[in-house]
């Protein structure tokens, strides 16, 4: 559904499980970090607003988009997470560039989950201006970063369930 016809914060309280039982680890690139920064205090603030305790939740910047998927790959590697969630914004430029780190994060992300069989979320932003951005991070169209929280709770429930 394009996010024309749905608001990315807009979630029925009934639909999302408790964050309670798990942690968290969230990416974040560093590049547009105004846009960024607010997809991670929407991620932070949803995660917490459905009953995560700061306590599990570990935040680790990186420079780019591009590098989330070596970040995610990290977390999974190193520490004990229930969920990944990857905070970007390409945003379109001159040349090509944009294309080959919207593919390389998108498949590397999907790639690194099925890796460790975790949720691994993919909360980038691919827009072709800055303010499509802000319209999806906090702005008419609501918080990307809501929306990655909110998913990275239900597929951490989803996994718990599945594994007994
Ligand atoms: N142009 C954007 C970038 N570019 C940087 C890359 O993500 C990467 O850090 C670099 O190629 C070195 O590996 N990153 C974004 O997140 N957003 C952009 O708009
Ligand atoms: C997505 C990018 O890497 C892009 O912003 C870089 O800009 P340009 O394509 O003009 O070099």
């Amino acid at each position: 559904m394009a996010t024309l016809l749905k608001n990315l914060s807009d979630f029925s309280q009934t639909e999302i499980p408790s964050a309670a039982p798990y942690k968290f680890g969230i990416v974040v690139a560093e590049w547009n970090a105004e846009i960024t920064n607010a997809l991670y205090q929407g991620a932070y603030n949803s995660l917490i607003a459905n009953g995560a305790s700061a306590e599990n939740i570990e935040t680790y910047p990186v420079p780019g988009s591009f590098e989330l998927t070596a970040g995610a790959e990290l977390l999974l590697k190193y520490k004990n997470f229930d969920a990944i969630i990857c905070l970007g914004c390409v945003i379109q430029g001159e040349t090509r560039h944009f294309d080959f780190i919207c593919d390389a994060v998108a498949n590397g992300v999907s790639n690194v989950s099925i890796k460790h069989s975790k949720p691994v979320i993919f909360g980038v932003l691919t827009t072709d201006n800055q303010q499509q951005a802000l319209d999806r991070a906090g702005g008419k169209h609501g918080n990307k970063g809501d929306e990655a929280a909110i998913t990275a709770i239900k597929m951490a429930d989803l996994a718990k369930t599945l594994q007994g």
